[in-house]
């Protein structure tokens, strides 16, 4: 669903923030993507959504090419990056149905859609509402509530439970669930290391721009956690570190 060939990504201050990474992520995946603040996870996620372009490498979305052919790719997948910023001068259902439009969901479809996750999220009363007037957290709802609303074959979030309430991390959880269990896919970056554990089958580090593990969860935590793995590899790459000097 997901392919990420051989990628690398320099900025034109001459900073290569990704190096030679490759990472796939199937049908049905729940794919984490972790790694330390400035490792490489916004850079990769927004270079795979088309909003930074590079040179290095390409990235497939259900086998089209996201440099060649972004059409075709953004008509199978939805983003939600950290913070969603939406149109402020519509209100949360005019957005909705805007959305909707561009992926010609079908009234009733979206009708259905709309009530299920507006209601699990409990935004339906604010839905006529301006969106200028919406919390942080309820444009993180609604921007979810429209992500889905054509339900994408992969859905590709930027540490989407930052910022959620206790509730709406649970419901985001069902949601993705019930989305994989129909074989969609889904890729996220997170610092939650124990929401990836318990949701992730798959799951890749970045430290530094490399690739540091690409594999399953159950690999990782047959005789460990995440959080252990996870501070293991930073552990052994600052003693490679200190032992080159
Ligand atoms: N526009 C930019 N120009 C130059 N360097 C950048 C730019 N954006 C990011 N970087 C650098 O690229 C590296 C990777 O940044 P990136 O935002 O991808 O990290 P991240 O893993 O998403 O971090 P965080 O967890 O803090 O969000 C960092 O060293 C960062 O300083």
């Amino acid at each position: 669903m997901l392919d990420i060939k051989k990628f690398s990504k320099v900025y034109k201050d001459g900073k290569k923030a990704v190096d030679n990474i490759s990472l796939s992520v199937e049908n049905g995946d729940v794919f984490g993507f972790i790694g330390h603040n400035g490792a490489g996870k916004s850079t990769t996620i927004k270079s795979v959504v088309g909003i930074l372009d590079f040179e290095e490498g390409d990235i497939y979305i259900d086998g089209h090419s996201i440099k060649k052919e972004p059409l075709e790719c953004k008509s199978k997948f939805a983003y939600i990056p950290d913070s969603p910023e939406l149109y402020e001068h519509l209100t949360g259902i005019q957005y909705l149905n805007f959305v909707a439009d561009i992926f010609g969901v079908p009234e009733d479809v979206r009708v259905k859609r709309i009530k299920e996750h507006a209601g699990m999220f409990g935004i339906t009363e604010s839905l006529g509402n301006l969106i200028s007037s919406y919390s942080h957290g309820m444009k993180q709802k609604l921007a979810i509530t429209g992500a889905i609303i054509h339900e994408p074959k992969l859905l590709i979030l930027d540490e989407p439970f930052v910022g959620l309430d206790p509730k709406a991390v649970v419901v985001l959880k069902e949601i993705m669930k019930k989305m994989t269990a129909k074989g969609n896919a889904i890729f996220f970056s997170t610092h939650v290391l124990d929401v990836a554990e318990k949701l992730c089958n798959k799951v890749a580090m970045i430290n530094r721009g490399k690739l540091v593990y690409s594999g399953t969860m159950d690999e990782i935590i047959q005789n460990q956690t995440l959080e252990e793995f996870f501070m293991k590899e930073l552990k052994d790459e600052a003693f490679i570190d200190s032992s080159k000097n």
